[in-house]
């Protein structure tokens, strides 16, 4: 399906320096209609740089920076958006259903505001003056005003901080929803699984470059780590130094091994202390393959 449009967004060798520091270092993103693309990294890897550079806040240094194949501050490329950025300065004396009808008034065709409320989970909201909110419901209100223009593409910068599990389950429900519609997300977020629920390509930050990008399985074969959980009298510290052990920790009396190599930790394991019980043996989640990832150019900075 893919292939028949063009991507709705794109950072071809993007380059973005303050002062000498490289906040992004040729960075490469392209996303595609109906994707949701979740963009991880530590701390300072440049996710939010790269999603200034796509709503035209921040110009490139080098490389390009294009919304629907044009300049992003086009007016025309503005209008088919929705954003919900990590901090919002919105009047706190306004009413919630004042700012959502005020929001969808600058859209050509907005959503029904009932329905603008419904996905965001706000319906009871609406009276309320927005600075008198709990800090998650006012998440959930700049939720609604990102998707309330009924936005080709929604750029979320880390949307579920703050909110409570239930307020999160909503909204994953939402972000689906809106993938159904043909809507393209543009996800940042430190929540591993909230990548691994909803992404269907992940892109890896770190010190400006992009590290990794695929699919979370793609991303998981990279790193191709099995969890190997025990109990045993072993020394996790020994275990740490076998060959092909990956990691190896004590966590509440039980031994906890990643490696690549599962089968011949498995077997050296039960040789080694035939009282060995309670094994289980699972695939490594996308947190330990991120981890993995973004550890990667310490560990060759220091070969
Ligand atoms: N306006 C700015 N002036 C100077 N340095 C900046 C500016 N904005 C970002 N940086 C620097 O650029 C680098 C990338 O920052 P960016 O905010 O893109 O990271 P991030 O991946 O979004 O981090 P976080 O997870 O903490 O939000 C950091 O080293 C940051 O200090």
């Amino acid at each position: 399906m893919n292939e028949a449009f063009p991507p709705v967004a794109r950072l071809a060798g993007a380059v973005k320096h303050y002062d000498r520091l490289a906040a992004l270092d040729g960075v490469d993103i392209m996303l595609h209609r109906g994707e949701l693309l979740a963009l991880l990294g530590p701390n300072g890897a440049g996710k939010s740089t790269s999603i200034s550079l796509l709503l035209g806040l921040v110009r490139p240094d080098a490389g390009c920076a294009e919304l629907f194949g044009m300049d992003p501050q086009r007016i025309e490329a503005r209008r088919r958006i929705g954003v919900m950025l990590q901090s919002a300065n919105l009047p706190p004396t306004l009413r919630v259903g004042e700012m959502l009808r005020l929001t969808a008034s600058y859209y050509p065709d907005p959503r029904p505001l009932a329905e603008s409320a419904e996905l965001a989970g706000i319906g009871d909201l609406l009276k309320r003056p927005y600075g008198k909110l709990s800090g998650g419901q006012q998440r959930r209100v700049q939720f609604a005003l990102a998707l309330c223009g009924r936005p080709e593409l929604l750029f979320l910068d880390e949307p579920t901080v703050g909110m409570d599990i239930d307020a999160r389950q909503k909204l994953w429900a939402a972000m689906r929803a809106l993938i159904a519609e043909g809507c393209s997300v543009v996800l940042t977020t430190h929540y591993l699984e909230e990548a691994e629920a909803l992404a269907q390509r992940v892109v890896v930050l770190g010190h400006g470059r992009v590290l990794s990008e695929g699919s979370v399985d793609e991303l998981r074969a990279k790193v191709a780590l099995t969890r190997i959980r025990c109990v045993s009298d072993l020394d996790a510290e020994a275990v740490a130094h076998w060959p092909q052990v990956a990691s190896a920790s004590s966590i509440d009396g039980r031994l906890q091994v990643a490696t690549a190599a599962a089968e011949h930790v498995v077997r050296r394991l039960l040789d080694t202390d035939p009282a060995l019980r309670e094994l289980e043996v699972q695939r490594a989640g996308l947190a330990e393959a991120f981890t993995e990832l973004t550890r990667a150019p310490t560990l060759q900075e220091a070969a």
